[in-house]
């Protein structure tokens, strides 16, 4: 039976096609050609590389049988999808942040949030009773309260260093990030025995991760 993965480009798919190489598959990939669909003709198994953002579309749509994405690009798409295996990578966490030294949790104004991940900014602070304006940026998220685009803001961290760089600081954390295995519904009821192989394989290469 034939299978395809989605791997997302950029620091998860690095890793994560070093993992699948070490395991043995994905031989065909080749990440420095302008490729972006790779097949282990041997195996019957697919490669497609896309962005971290679009992995979860092509996997709901059936696209791909499988693919890896960020918890946090999951929860922001309410995705309907099935985790197959919580990985070892792509460990950071989601944080609201702002200005060193300037907390801020207006109660009684309306906080300006900047971020690129709105619908998880806006269950977040409704389910606290705190009214926020949401500003959607597509990067460089730090760059919003020191230029007053926004009080603070939503985003990921992991070493803290950019908030660092940039003289802000974690206000609150809210998530544990890190990257999951992902299945289509269907794909995973009639390509069960293949998928818990690819999954039994990435385990292999990714001990301390676990099951979800
Ligand atoms: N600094 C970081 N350290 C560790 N993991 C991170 C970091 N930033 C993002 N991640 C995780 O890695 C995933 C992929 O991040 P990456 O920056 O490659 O793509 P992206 O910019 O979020 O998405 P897109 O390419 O669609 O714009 C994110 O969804 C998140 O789960
Ligand atoms: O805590 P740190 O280790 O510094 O990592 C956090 C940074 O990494 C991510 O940005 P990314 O590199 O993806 O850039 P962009 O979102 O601004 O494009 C995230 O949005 C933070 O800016």
């Amino acid at each position: 039976m034939s299978l395809t993965i989605a791997i997302p480009k950029g620091r998860l798919g690095t890793q994560a096609i070093q993992m699948f190489k070490a395991g043995g598959i994905g031989e065909s990939i080749d990440e420095k050609s302008r490729k972006l669909v790779f097949k282990d003709e041997d195996i019957n198994i697919s490669f497609i590389l896309l962005k971290n953002s679009d992995v979860i579309t092509y996997i709901e749509n059936g696209i791909a049988d499988i693919g890896i994405s960020g918890k946090d690009m999951i929860m922001e798409k309410g995705a309907d999808i099935f985790e197959l295996y919580q990985m070892n990578i792509g460990r950071c966490k989601m944080s609201v942040a702002g200005i060193k030294g300037k907390k801020v949790f207006k109660d009684d104004t309306i906080m300006r949030v900047a971020t690129k991940f709105p619908e998880i900014t806006k269950k977040y602070f409704d389910s606290r009773g705190q009214r926020i304006n949401i500003i959607k940026l597509n990067g460089s998220i730090e760059l919003a309260p020191i230029l007053g685009l926004s009080d603070v803001i939503v985003d990921i961290v992991e070493t803290g260093n950019t908030l660092k760089a940039n003289g802000l600081e974690v206000f609150e954390d809210m998530y544990h990030i890190s990257a999951m295995m992902i299945s289509n519904r269907i794909s995973y009821k009639f390509k069960r025995k293949e998928i818990k192989k690819i999954v039994e394989l990435i385990r292999g290469e990714d001990e301390d991760g676990q099951d979800n």
